[in-house]
């Protein structure tokens, strides 16, 4: 077994008495990568904030190895096409350390992560004016730009065209190969096939008790 980064014990989570999820157990190891896959309204998202720390759970725990560096993309929201940021600065932004200025490697790492995801073109249009897979790309570029031990991801590649997603594919896998951890929901159960093992969330009776059966192997 690899080492663990992150564990899910016997979680419940309930979003003001209305229960969400149930039982969820998980072990996340570095070099590894999670899928988390499951209906709509089955508790993907929720389940990710937990890992996160975004949201805690009403029962059972959830373990992060200590110094563990967590980078999350949130699933699309309209919040961040209302802000006025290029495109480069959401990009840098992943990279952003209260009272330092970004060094060399931090540049280097923006200048990389924007040509894989084919953003070097963009570089100073304004999110707002971006299409949405457009604008999903910078955002993952924000989150991959970041030196993280775990990543984090929710949804990732739903608004993507083929080539995109295929890098976002090749840069996960690239960040397994280094050694981190990586976690991403989506509701296709094709990109399941990617994952080291899976977590499906059930939602029983077809509404919001979400029950997870872990499944090692594509
Ligand atoms: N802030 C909230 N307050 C109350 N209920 C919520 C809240 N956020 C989510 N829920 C409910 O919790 C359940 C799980 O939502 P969640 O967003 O985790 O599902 P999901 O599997 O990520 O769905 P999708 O595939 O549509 O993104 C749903 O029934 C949803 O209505």
């Amino acid at each position: 077994m690899g080492t663990e980064v992150l564990a899910v014990e016997n979680v419940a989570f309930r979003y003001a008495g209305v229960p969400v999820l149930r039982d969820v157990n998980l072990r996340v190891e570095a070099a590894s990568t999670v899928a988390v896959t499951g209906a709509n309204g089955s508790g993907k998202s929720t389940l990710l904030h937990l890992l996160a720390g975004v949201e805690q759970p009403a029962e059972g725990s959830v373990r992060r190895r200590a110094g563990c560096r967590l980078a999350l993309l949130p699933q699309r929201t309209g919040d961040i096409d209302a802000l006025p940021l290029t495109v480069a600065e959401c990009v840098r932004i992943g990279r952003f350390r209260p009272r330092r200025r970004l060094n060399r490697d931090d540049r280097a790492a923006v200048t990389v992560i924007m040509e894989r995801l084919d953003l070097a073109h963009l570089a100073r249009r304004r999110l707002r004016e971006l299409s949405g897979g457009q604008r999903q790309r910078a955002l993952i570029a924000q989150t991959l730009v970041q030196a993280a031990d775990v990543y984090v991801l929710d949804e990732p590649t739903v608004a993507l065209d083929a080539t995109s997603r295929r890098h976002v594919h090749d840069l996960l896998a690239e960040r397994v190969r280094a050694g981190a951890a990586v976690v991403f929901a989506s509701h296709d159960a094709a990109d399941a096939t990617l994952a080291d093992r899976t977590v499906r969330l059930t939602g029983a009776l077809g509404h919001s008790v979400g029950d997870a059966a872990v499944h090692h192997g594509p």
